[in-house]
């Protein structure tokens, strides 16, 4: 029996030996594939003569591969005839004085009458690549937005700039559909844009009786579908009646179309292309980068960060506009009030809220009467506020598209503006269980989770990644803490940490009992119920070092999300992960990069400097983090 068991044992012993070493060997393969793949991207870019201002990128995976950069180069700049009615017209009626990136290439390869698939950072002005054409045709361009908000907000700007507009939706009068539906297939075109929700087009067979019908007519110029990622069950902000407009192309099949967004992959594009039917769309895709924006991640050091974002708000902002993202309708109340109560001009903003309210903050804020909006998600698509110099995350967004759509409504203009996001431990299984439903909610969230907690890469390389991208770090430009700040942290030996946290785990877990990672923090940290006390080794880390060391487990798979459901609500709680096994193996070791500023004194043993600071250090020979800091302030002061 003896014998047998020490065979076992020495059996498992080589089991896990062998095991850890697949696993070395798989994130060795992993680190070469993303090597690879970037060096792939690279030389595709070459190859295609990607220009450095703009790229039709995914052409060659969606739709022609033939679309080069001449191709380009001919939308952008050749002379068509109707060049110089589209140029005059940007000036007259749209009183802009030239084209951003993409713009001209974009209305003319629409005016040719391709399909055409859009992406473009928010705020770029996406709009106009539909408007101007629509004023430079024959009838009308149909247009499909998301909600009755956005639409207005369109048309007040329309109508401002005589444009005529108009909209069918679910609040349309009888009067006012009869007249439109009557002007649809009038041969004077009365509006030249009419702009409709999608669920108008499933439900109402007599509007698309009148498409039909001006399309047989030559009125129907052609179909925007703003926001076309709403089609994806991949992309953000799923919509079900998005799925449906395949019928416009089935149907109208002559009629150009196309598709707007701001954040859209590859494999988004390729949904929506299917979804709406249509055959071989261009697309063009503007550079996702905002050079303008400085991105910026703080840690919560405790729950309540309102203090830290009313002196941002005070000092760094004054008189300043922008927008504090929470997480809840509850956060719009209390962080507005809160933010009052310290003297601040600001005003909750949610779903929940009247939208005669609604739009008095929007119009307030939008006039510069109140200074913030503290908003859940519900404020965003057709906010067009072009000096928004703050976009603050009081709560980290549900995924890195959605944080790069937030962030994108500050810094309009082009003029500098910040983004910040705090980072909390606590946040991160609240979104968590809000996403629990969703299809890709955990991975995405863990992505925005690690854009927060990574301490050495660009930020704006992460952002990249989302985005099919290849990015150069040098182009930030320091225009995010990592590249500013790009020494300040530590690469940690963690695994001696990592056992005694994973042991609190497994000794509740022995006993039935569930942990949610704060009290699996609280034992550790010695704090809480004392039945948790006696079964673990009390750490004398701080309680962010704790933090980190939990989410960076966790993210690692030495930890995993165990969701328990009640009727009311979900709970997140913590298990052992798919890497918890490797611990009890003497020679495995995990290592970690912390910031410095997160690091406590008594902290864990260093491993080694970091690449910077080591290679900067032996040029320099000083201190290498007073000389970085001398840079960043040269490039811009931060309190
Ligand atoms: N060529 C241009 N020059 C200067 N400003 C422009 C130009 N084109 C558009 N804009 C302005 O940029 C702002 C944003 O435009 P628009 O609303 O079309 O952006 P968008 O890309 O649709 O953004 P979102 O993704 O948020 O919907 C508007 O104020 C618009 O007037």
């Amino acid at each position: 029996m003896a014998n047998n068991l020490d065979d076992a044992q020495a059996e498992l012993d080589s089991v896990e030996a062998e095991l850890e070493m697949v696993e070395v060997q798989i994130s060795e393969l992993l680190e070469k594939q993303t090597k690879l793949n970037s060096r792939k991207n690279k030389l595709l870019q070459i190859l295609e003569g990607a220009c450095s201002s703009a790229q039709p990128s995914g052409s060659s995976k969606l739709s022609k591969p033939s679309f080069s950069k001449q191709d380009l180069q001919h939308y952008e700049e050749s002379d068509f005839s109707w060049s110089k009615e589209v140029q005059a017209k940007l000036c007259s009626v749209f009183q802009l004085s030239k084209f951003r990136p993409l713009q001209r290439a974009a209305i003319n390869l629409s005016m040719s009458g391709k399909d055409l698939f859009l992406v473009m950072p928010t705020g770029r002005g996406k709009s106009l690549c539909y408007q101007l054409p629509a004023l430079c045709s024959n009838g009308f361009t149909l247009v499909i937005a998301p909600l009755v908000s956005l639409m207005e907000d369109q048309l007040m700007y329309l109508k401002s700039v005589n444009v005529p507009a108009v909209t069918l939706n679910a609040s349309s009068t009888k009067e006012d559909s009869k007249r439109i539906l009557a002007g649809m297939i009038d041969k004077n075109s009365p509006f030249k844009l009419l702009y409709v929700t999608p669920e108008k087009i499933a439900k109402s067979k007599l509007l698309m009786s009148k498409l039909e019908k001006a399309y047989n007519m030559g009125l129907l110029a052609r179909i925007a579908v703003d926001e076309v990622h709403c089609c994806s069950q991949w992309g953000h902000d799923f919509r079900p009646d998005y799925k449906l407009l395949g019928i416009l192309k089935r149907q109208l099949p002559k009629v150009p179309l196309v598709g707007l967004t701001a954040t859209a992959t590859s494999n988004v594009l390729k949904d929506c292309q299917k979804i709406l039917c249509v055959q071989e769309p261009v697309t063009l895709t503007a550079p996702f980068n905002r050079p303008n924006l400085y991105y910026e991640v703080r840690f919560k050091d405790n729950e309540d960060c309102t203090d830290q974002i009313a002196q941002l708000i005070r000092e760094r902002y004054k008189n300043q506009s922008g927008i504090v993202y929470v997480f809840s309708q509850k956060d719009a109340e209390v962080v507005a009030t809160d933010l009052q109560k310290r003297n601040i001009l600001a005003q909750p903003y949610h779903a929940n809220m009247e939208p005669s309210d609604k739009s008095q903050v929007h119009q307030q804020w939008a006039s510069k009467k109140i200074q913030v909006v503290v908003a859940t998600v519900a404020f965003g698509m057709g906010i067009d506020k072009a000096d928004v110099r703050f976009v603050i995350h009081h709560t980290i967004s549900k995924s890195i598209e959605n944080y790069y759509q937030e962030s994108g409504r500050a810094g309009r203009d082009d003029g500098s503006a910040d983004c910040i996001v705090f980072f909390g431990f606590g946040d991160i299984f609240r979104i968590s269980t809000m996403v629990v439903m969703e299809n890709t909610g955990q991975q995405k969230l863990q992505n925005m989770v690690a854009y927060c907690q990574n301490v050495d890469r660009c930020r704006r390389a992460m952002m990249a990644i989302h985005f099919d991208e290849v990015w150069n770090d040098e182009e930030c430009n320091q225009m995010c803490d990592v590249c500013r700040h790009g020494n300040d942290y530590i690469t940690m030996d963690i695994t001696k940490y990592a056992r005694d946290v994973v042991t609190i785990v497994e000794a509740a877990s022995s006993v039935d009992e569930k942990l949610t990672p704060l009290k699996v923090c609280d034992a550790w940290l010695g704090k809480g119920p004392a039945k948790h006390r006696k079964m673990i080794k009390v750490t004398s880390l701080s309680r962010l070092e704790v933090e980190s060391i939990i989410i960076h487990l966790l993210l690692h798979g030495y930890f995993s999300e165990d969701f328990s459901f009640t009727p009311y609500t979900t709970h997140f709680y913590l298990k052992l992960g798919r890497k918890a096994a490797l611990l009890k193996n003497s020679n495995h070791s995990i290592t970690m990069k912390m910031r410095r500023r997160v690091m406590s004194h008594t902290t864990v043993k260093k491993v080694s400097e970091s690449p910077v600071e080591k290679s900067s250090a032996k040029v320099q020979g000083k201190r290498p983090a007073d000389d970085k800091k001398s840079v960043a302030k040269k490039v811009k002061t931060l309190p």
